[in-house]
């Protein structure tokens, strides 16, 4: 096992879904894995390995917020050979055309974390952006499924709770679609170490509009978000 992982080596395939939320892991686990085994529930952060469509797929919790995202980014590549990892999350919509339920695709993670800071000594601000053949995939993949999906820049937040409303009018002001919490760290860190990565959202809310999806909706949003990640997971070499 590794510091936060409870697998051994072996248990967790080259290809992982990371939602923040180690429930929604278990949930995808159970409704779209066959044969899934939970390998891992340290912190009650759960971790699963099953098949789908044949081929061994893991879905990891993440928690919320880039420390712990970076922790379990950082041990599935290093520690568990992970070569793909497919972020899957709700998010806060700032764009005034997406609505409750549209699934984004993060090409890019502006980010008012300071982890990148610390990284390059503040002298570069390093642009975190997905891997472009599992971006394509997952467009093809969400064409093919008939779920529009939206590609373009996100910011990752620290503070899910912000001071500073106004910096989210600016963003979107420049084309940011929407806010989440996790997609610049794993985007930084798969880089750094040699593996590919996306994050996919739904949107869960409007920040400008004061909406909230109610649990109906988030499980069918969150559905087609979750059969595009496991088929963009899947077509990976
Ligand atoms: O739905 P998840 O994947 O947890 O993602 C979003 O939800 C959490 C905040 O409620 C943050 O982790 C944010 O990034
Ligand atoms: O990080 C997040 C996730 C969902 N909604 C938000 O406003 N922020």
């Amino acid at each position: 096992m590794s510091v936060h992982i409870g697998g051994k080596p072996g248990d967790i395939a080259e290809r992982v879904l990371l939602p923040g939320d180690p429930m929604r892991a278990k949930w995808i686990a159970e409704t779209f894995l066959e044969d899934a085994v939970c390998y891992t529930q340290v912190r009650g952060m759960l971790g699963f390995t099953g098949t789908y469509q044949g081929v061994q797929v893991s879905v990891q919790g993440s928690g919320m917020g880039m420390p712990s995202a970076s922790i379990y980014t950082h041990e599935l590549i290093n520690e568990y050979g992970v070569k793909s990892l497919i972020r899957i999350g709700s998010c806060g919509a700032l764009a005034m055309d997406l609505n409750l339920g549209d699934v984004i695709a993060a090409i890019g993670s502006a980010t008012d974390s300071n982890m990148n800071r610390t990284r390059f000594d503040g002298l570069v601000d390093y642009a975190p952006v997905a891997d472009f053949s599992l971006l394509r995939k997952a467009v093809e993949v969400a064409e093919a499924q008939g779920t529009p999906i939206r590609v373009g820049p996100i910011l990752a937040a620290d503070a899910f709770y912000t001071d500073r409303p106004d910096l989210y009018d600016s963003l979107a002001d420049y084309g940011v679609l929407a806010v989440e919490m996790e997609s610049a760290a794993i985007y930084t860190i798969a880089a750094r170490y040699g593996a590919k990565a996306l994050t996919i959202l739904t949107v869960s809310d409007h920040i400008k509009r004061g909406e909230a999806m109610d649990s109906a909706q988030r499980e069918k949003g969150f559905s087609n978000m979750v059969r595009i990640g496991l088929e963009t997971a899947i077509a990976q070499a």
